[in-house]
């Protein structure tokens, strides 16, 4: 497990580490300018013309540090004070004392046409690190639009400036860099949109700042690695048949919606559950037979709630919504299901547009069971919060919805975030752009249903069927490009996608 901390909790581990651990800031400035200088000669860019713009807090002093280390090695380097002198860190302030005699240019005043008329092949972008606190404007903004439209290649200390830490929201404006050399860890806005696209290749380098801070906060969100999602997998035994692996009961597809409850179930027979009963309207009968014959198909022409009732008393995990459409049928079986299940239960797509008009279904439900996977539009209706909001900060706006419902959440999108009550929010970073196409929503619905039917609990179950829902995306993309992905491929190679064990 990475922690993937906010600006807040990153400067609160910084001062930890300089005031109970007495490193020095300075030294701490020292190791972080010195990982910089070695990660930029192991990219190979072209080092001719070095071009170093620091602010006046410390992001500027690891700037000037990594401009002061390149003309001791005899590079021609520029380092370019862009803030206020007045307003420099003691330890920026110190850094640009160091500079002189190194044979490094110092200029304290950003001028535009110089900038412009030098062949830079290398710009450093040490404007703004994690202290950036508001929009970027005036004459930042400029120079930032400057260094954006320059030939040279861009790398940006700890984060391209003018991207918020903790949102990964552009504030104003920002660096769009080559490369990032992000310092202890990689912040969250580093891997959230757009933040993610603005670092280019992002690298995180350990300079001696201890986690503590943020092991003690459980406010800082986290991502798995490859050995915890392997150690999440269902464990499949030699002595054991399909009653062990979970009776999934999927209550999915309308008339004419059929595809959602075959994606559905092809993807958890797919990762591994041993029973799937789909439950739907009488049209897709015949369909659903043929296309996918190893599913128990039980359908409905109206409500029946004693044929519901023992659907889901057959089950162990329930899944609902999926092309469920919001007609009034569909709306009298989620609101029984929600009320009458007492099984862990995953709430997808139309469950959630019906849910989101009454909420009220979920007054004396068992919550805490519940996993609900709402892409932005989704979210947007069962939260009240337009999605402009949401994407202010959306590890907050998820925070907040959990605690007031007791859910388990996955907020999909093309960085998927995940949350409970009392657990750390967990950003997914497997997945591609080939996903974005109809129906893969489906096949995760189906998958976190599986890891629950095969034992998983809420959490593990959401956590792991995250990841490998993007890692089977990924595979696709390698084999067959950005463009083709079909959901029910994606579905297919969800199993394969399972086989991290030997891999970690
Ligand atoms: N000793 C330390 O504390 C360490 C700090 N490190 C570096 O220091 C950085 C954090 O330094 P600071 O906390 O000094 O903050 P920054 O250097 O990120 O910037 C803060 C300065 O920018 C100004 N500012 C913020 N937003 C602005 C805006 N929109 N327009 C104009 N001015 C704006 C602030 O008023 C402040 O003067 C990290 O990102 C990292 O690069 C690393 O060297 C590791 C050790
Ligand atoms: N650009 C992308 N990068 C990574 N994953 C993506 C991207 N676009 C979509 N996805 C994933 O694909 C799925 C789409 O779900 P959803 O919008 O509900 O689709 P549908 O309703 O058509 O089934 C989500 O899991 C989402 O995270
Ligand atoms: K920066």
């Amino acid at each position: 497990m990475r922690y993937l901390p906010d600006a807040k909790q990153m400067k609160t581990a910084d001062s930890f580490t300089i005031n109970e651990l007495k490193i020095p800031s300075l030294e701490l400035m020292e190791r972080a300018a010195r990982a910089c200088v070695n990660h930029i000669k192991d990219w190979k860019i072209n080092l001719n013309k070095i071009c170093v713009l620091c602010g006046s807090g410390n992001n500027g002093g690891d700037g000037f540090a990594i401009a002061r280390m390149f003309a001791w090695e005899g590079y021609d380097v520029t380092a370019v004070l862009v803030g206020n002198r007045d307003h420099c860190t003691p330890e920026t302030a110190h850094q640009i004392e160091q500079l002189k005699n190194t044979g490094a240019q110092f200029k304290e005043q950003f001028e535009q046409e110089a900038f412009e008329s030098e062949p830079y092949t290398l710009i450093i972008d040490a404007i703004f690190g994690v202290g950036l606190c508001r929009e970027v404007g005036g004459r930042y903004a400029q120079i930032i639009e400057c260094v954006n439209q320059s030939d040279a290649v861009r790398m940006s200390v700890d984060i391209p400036s003018g991207i918020c830490a903790t949102t990964g929201n552009v504030l104003g404006t920002a660096v769009r860099a080559d490369y990032t050399v992000t310092i202890q860890e990689t912040k969250v806005g580093l891997v959230l949109d757009p933040g993610r696209s603005y670092a280019g290749i992002c690298v995180s380098e350990d300079i001696g700042i201890v986690s503590l801070p943020l092991e003690r906060d459980e406010e800082t969100a986290c991502t798995l690695e490859g050995s915890d999602y392997a150690a999440l997998l269902p464990k499949r035994n030699a002595d054991s048949n399909k009653g062990t692996y979970g009776k999934l009961l999927m209550i999915t597809g309308s008339k004419g919606m059929s595809g959602a409850a075959y994606l559905g179930s092809l993807a958890a027979y797919r990762t591994g559950t041993g029973l799937v009963q789909i439950y739907t309207a009488k049209e897709n009968r015949v369909i659903l037979q043929s296309q996918i014959p190893e599913a128990i198909i039980t359908t409905y022409e109206k409500y029946d709630v004693n044929e519901l009732h023992r659907l889901i008393d057959w089950a162990d995990v329930v899944a609902i919504g999926s092309g469920l459409g919001t007609k009034k049928t569909a709306r009298k079986i989620l609101k029984e299901t929600l009320a009458y299940t007492k099984k862990p239960c995953v709430i997808d797509a139309d469950g959630l547009n019906i849910l989101s008009e009454h909420m009220d279904y979920l007054c004396g439900a068992d919550c805490e069971h519940f996993i609900f996977t709402p892409h932005m539009k989704e979210f947007e209706r069962i939260s009240g919060l337009k999605i402009a909001e949401v994407k202010k900060d959306r590890i907050a706006a998820l925070r907040t919805f959990v605690k007031e419902y007791d859910v388990t959440c996955v907020l999909k999108d093309s960085r998927t975030t995940i949350a409970k009550p009392r657990e750390r929010v967990a950003v997914n970073l497997s997945g591609c752009a080939a996903m974005a196409k109809a129906g893969s929503g489906d096949v995760l619905a189906g998958i976190i249903a599986s890891y629950l039917a095969q034992g998983l609990s809420e959490w593990e179950a959401a956590l792991l069927g995250v990841y490998i829902h993007g890692r089977a995306g990924e595979i696709i993309e390698k084999e067959q490009g950005a463009y083709s992905l079909l959901a029910r491929e994606l579905a297919q190679k969800a199993g394969t996608a399972m086989t991290i064990q030997e891999e970690n």
